[in-house]
């Protein structure tokens, strides 16, 4: 592999190439085919893995674990905090976002968060994290991701083994598509409910409702979102299991809202922005709303203002 990529940070190009050396490998076994099938385990939080879940969260760590610059490794796959070093990075990772979707042939993919000086849980927090981004296993290996306040996209060349990263420049574009599961709607929270109507709402013919696009695989959907704008929600529900929404504060809701608040939009759980939420535990689920700001501040006055 090359990588032709110089982060704006000290000491992190060496995490960088072992994610991107993770990527190809676990990019080159979903093109075999190899791992699309359910697994006999399930992950720490209980749900069904594929073969491919463990052979991705192996690839990264073993990777990982060569550099002397990542002080944790966080998992979705794992328990707790994987020492490696007493370095000053720490790594939380969705090793294979989008499973099921990767299952039925949909891009799947990884999300990683790189966060400064964590020793313990509460420290993987939006203020901590300084890099953070995902990569897409589809038609090409793409990654897209926030050095600081850098946000570039790389396109895997599968001929040369050569990287391509480029930034990208000129902020979130704007468009009135969401990206929303709406089973759950007839249990969401009556202010969201309200919300999803007005959005949908034609306003007597005279607006264009939002349109509606969901991949059930969240880089999918958030590679949509940084190439053409929009709102992803995955909303909390008055249900067993999506008390807390589905999807993991620490590996998938704040490296995501890092990237895009990087290109000037931003996020919420409804109340505050997922970069201000505090995390209690490595695992902890969390109601996301991530997108362009004007649609982040309708959510959360749709919320206040919820008669
Ligand atoms: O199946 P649902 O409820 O539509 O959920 C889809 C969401 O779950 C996820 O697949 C996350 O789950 P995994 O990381 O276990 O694949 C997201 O990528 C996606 O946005
Ligand atoms: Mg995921």
């Amino acid at each position: 592999m090359s990588l032709n990529f110089k982060s704006q940070l000290q000491n992190l190009d060496g995490i960088y190439a072992a994610l991107f050396s993770a990527a190809e490998i676990i990019y080159a076994e979903l093109k075999k085919g190899a791992g699309l099938k359910f697994a006999t385990s399930s992950n720490e939080s209980g749900d069904d893995q594929i073969e491919l879940d463990v052979i991705a969260d192996e690839a990264f760590f073993d990777a990982l674990k060569r550099d002397g610059n990542v002080r944790y490794v966080v998992s979705e796959e794992r328990p707790g905090l994987n020492k490696v070093s007493d370095g000053r990075y720490s790594v939380a990772l969705d090793p294979l976002d989008g499973s099921k979707s990767a299952l039925v042939g949909i891009p799947s993919g990884a999300i990683f968060g790189v966060f400064e000086n964590a020793e313990v849980a509460k420290d993987f927090n939006g203020k901590n994290i300084v890099s953070g981004g995902f990569f897409v296993f589809g038609m090409n290996l793409e990654a897209y991701f926030a050095d600081g306040d850098k946000v570039y996209k790389g396109i895997f060349n599968q001929d040369t083994s050569e990287w391509k990263v480029l930034p990208i420049e000129g902020g979130l574009p704007s468009a009135d598509v969401l990206a929303i599961n709406g089973q759950n709607q007839m249990v969401w929270d009556a202010w969201l409910q309200a919300h999803y109507a007005d959005l949908l709402d034609t306003h007597n013919g005279t607006t264009k409702p939002h349109n509606m696009r969901w991949y059930a695989s969240m880089v999918s959907d958030m590679k949509r979102m940084v190439l053409q704008g929009g709102l992803f929600v995955y909303p909390r529900a008055n249900i067993k299991g999506y008390e807390e929404g589905k999807l993991r504060l620490v590996y998938e809701a704040i490296p995501m809202a890092f990237l895009i608040a990087a290109m000037g939009g931003s996020s919420t759980d409804g109340d505050q922005s997922l970069l201000d939420l505090p995390v209690e535990t490595l695992h902890q689920k969390t109601a996301v709303f991530i997108g362009e700001k004007s649609k982040i501040e309708r959510v959360e006055a749709a919320k206040r203002n919820h008669a």
